[in-house]
């Protein structure tokens, strides 16, 4: 396994991929060579035209257990499938006649406004894609306003991702099977800003990650790609994931921080009211982009029932196969608050770094902005159920 992206490379096949080789020559300024500095040519970022093409580009650069890491999902991969082929079978319904000359994607969650409902879910050991790793992400959804989740098991540290990007982050946890290291975890992510901590509830164990092989298992045990939250704190026989954990953990988080407490990976109605007894600030509606259980429903098959039984109480957001300004447009009139998106934006990040981040987060945008005015609906409150069938 070669964690370490070589940027040359990356520049060389870029352009031998999307037939411009000549241009290395043509524009010498247009360089990959250390991605962070790297920018291109406004004719080079026509040629994605959407996040497909961002996953092709990542595919020709990114090693084989990169792209079976990123990509996989639990046993045959069907849920993974499952959640993008949903998205296919809802359809629109547009109104006519309406002032779409201004469209504004802002959104409310946790008395705070957002520029854009499009989050960016929590994603482990991203420096297995690009070199600059969360950095470069937190540095694109800073520049593009996005929201950016950190994973607990980061390469970067969460206090090094703010502290190199600026950026407000929330913090995803995973409890490890000793409560004072996960203190730690929370004090870290704290100390680093976060004011949301998104606890992940669908890992009691890991999924069986055929596709992967043992990558994950190398990933965790890695010493080039060291997970920066555990540095100092891990201790010997401390699980990074917790089969013991219960609904008793959310009043040890209330205890042990002041962070909003959003729960990830919420599937059914029963767990919806459960959380809304808890009393948590939120949820997100996830099956882990299909790595965890196989044969759950598709993430949007599961939405109503759940926005059924919140009610509007606490926002609801959801990823899982969000790959079109249409998906995400399906999922708000359905009922959510904000959507979460995983793999494409890691293609970005494993296609170009930063630049790459940047360019999935603009296109999905771009995208909702069309639909949202073919929809007719200038404002995220303006779609509703109403423009939705079939689901
Ligand atoms: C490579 C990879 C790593 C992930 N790591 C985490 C993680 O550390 N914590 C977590 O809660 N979810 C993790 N997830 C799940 C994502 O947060 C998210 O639920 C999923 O990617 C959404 O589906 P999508 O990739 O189809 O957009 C990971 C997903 C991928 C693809
Ligand atoms: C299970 C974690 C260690 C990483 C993760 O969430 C993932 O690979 O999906």
């Amino acid at each position: 396994m070669d964690p370490f992206q070589n940027s040359d490379l990356q520049r060389r096949k870029f352009l031998e991929w999307i037939g411009l080789s000549g241009l290395a020559l043509a524009f010498p300024a247009i360089s990959l060579s250390g991605c962070q500095s790297s920018r291109f040519h406004e004719d080079e970022k026509q040629e994605f035209k959407n996040v497909f093409d961002l996953e092709g580009l990542s595919e020709k650069v990114m090693g084989k257990d990169a792209i079976d890491y990123l990509n996989g999902g639990a046993d045959d991969s069907k849920t993974v499938k499952a959640n993008v082929v949903a998205y296919q079978k809802i359809q629109i319904r547009a109104r006519r006649l309406i002032d779409v000359s201004t469209i504004s994607t802002k959104v409310e969650l946790f008395g705070q406004t957002y520029e854009t409902p499009i989050i960016l879910s929590p994603v482990g050991f991203q420096k297995f894609f690009h070199q600059d790793g969360e950095v470069a992400t937190a540095k694109a959804s800073v520049k593009k306003q996005h929201q950016m989740i950190v994973s607990s098991v980061s390469n970067y540290s969460v206090n090094e991702i703010a502290a190199q990007s600026q950026a407000d982050l929330w913090f995803q946890l995973y409890p490890t099977t000793n409560r004072e290291v996960t203190k730690k975890l929370l004090e870290r992510a704290e100390k680093a800003g976060c004011k949301v901590c998104v606890l992940t509830v669908d890992t009691p164990v890991i999924g069986n990650r055929e596709r992967g092989g043992t990558t994950l298992t190398k990933l965790i045990y890695s010493k080039e790609l060291k997970m920066g939250n555990y540095e100092g704190i891990l201790t010997e026989g401390t699980g990074i994931d917790d089969p013991g954990l219960t609904w008793e953990i959310i009043s040890w988080l209330r205890a042990n921080c002041d962070m909003k407490i959003v729960l990830k990976g919420i599937v059914t109605r029963e767990d919806a009211t459960l959380a809304l007894e808890y009393g948590v600030d939120g949820i997100i509606v996830s099956n882990h982009g299909g790595r965890q259980l196989e044969s759950l429903r598709s993430t949007i098959e599961c939405l109503p029932e759940i926005v059924e039984e919140i009610k509007g109480r606490i926002p609801v957001l959801i990823d899982g196969g969000i790959r079109r300004g249409t998906d995400i447009f399906k999922a708000l009139a359905i009922g959510a608050n904000a959507v979460c998106i995983g793999r494409p934006f890691c293609w970005g990040l494993g296609a170009l770094g930063q630049e790459g981040v940047e360019i999935a987060l603009d296109i999905l945008k771009a995208e909702l902005i069309r639909d949202m005015q073919l929809a007719g609906t200038p404002s995220i409150e303006k779609i509703t159920c109403d423009f939705v069938i079939g689901f």
